[in-house]
């Protein structure tokens, strides 16, 4: 089994996909890399979804509403971030951008003076820290080691200590599996009226499902048009669950709705 997930090596989905397969290979990013599966250049992918502190991955909600994918794993891991460096003489904090809004009161705090600049991965930023003094990065701790020597200079920076982030498992659809306790749906229902949203809501309550998470995006076709990224507590192998499909497919007759997959939430220390 190969898996391509978020590189260089040393990122936290890297570390996520280590859980998944032993061959790992790495993307510059979240579309490239549920494209590598769409296109069959890959078996698995593993990409972040969403975070405690600072929510959604809209990357990856709009890769898997372009791509033909499945969804077959969710993987929640806790985040505990760390400032590596050559030195305490650095002018610029580099990480991803998650990463940095997840720090954002501890650096606010401690260096309110320096310069952040987002780039691709944590790992990225490790990276140029290693090239560059006057760089800090903010990544997972055993990232000092890996490599030229680099300081940890503070440890579990992170906002809040329940920091974590929620990674799925993408495959081809012919993979996907009705088992599981979590069910994931994109709905793009192509119009808007008063009560569309309720009449979606609707087909899930009526059926007694509880939904884990709604999110909107924009389409993409014209401005105030959105698809809907939709989670449910229920497996798709429950009546109940395919009667709400059924119910939401008709809604959104003049649209589209995908189902991703069922799966169930597994927690991963590292
Ligand atoms: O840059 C990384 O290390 C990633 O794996 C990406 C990512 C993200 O996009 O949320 C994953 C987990 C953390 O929340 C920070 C960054």
């Amino acid at each position: 089994m190969r898996a391509v997930t978020l590189g260089p090596a040393g990122t936290y989905s890297h570390r996520a996909a280590s859980a998944v397969a032993e061959d790992v290979d790495f993307r510059e990013s979240v579309t490239g890399i549920v494209e590598a599966v769409a296109t069959t250049s890959a078996d698995r992918g593993v990409i972040p979804i969403e975070n405690s502190i600072e929510g959604s991955v809209t990357e990856s909600l709009d890769a898997l509403a372009e791509f033909e994918i499945g969804v077959v794993r969710e993987i929640v891991t806790p985040i505990r971030h760390a400032l590596l460096a050559q030195s305490g003489e650095f002018v610029t904090v580099a990480s991803h951008s998650q990463a940095l809004a997840q720090c954002r009161e501890f650096l606010e705090a401690e260096y309110p003076d320096v310069d952040l600049e987002p780039v691709a991965s944590t790992a990225r930023g490790v990276e140029l820290a290693r090239e560059d003094p006057s760089v800090a990065a903010i990544g997972h701790p055993d990232n000092a080691s890996n490599g030229t020597e680099l300081r940890i200079l503070a440890e579990d920076i992170q906002d809040r200590d329940s920091n974590a982030t929620r990674f799925l498992v993408v495959a081809p659809t012919d993979e996907r599996s009705k088992a599981g306790g979590k069910s994931s749906f994109v709905v793009y229902p192509s119009e808007n009226y008063p009560g569309l949203l309720l009449e979606l809501l609707e087909a899930f309550a009526d059926e007694d499902i509880n939904l884990s998470r709604i999110e909107s995006r924009p389409s993409g076709e014209r401005l105030g048009d959105y698809l809907f990224h939709i989670d449910c507590e229920a497996g798709m192998y429950e009546g109940r669950t395919e009667r709400a499909f059924e119910r939401v497919e008709s809604i959104a007759r003049k649209g589209w709705v995908r189902w991703l997959g069922s799966y169930d939430t597994e927690h991963v220390l590292y």
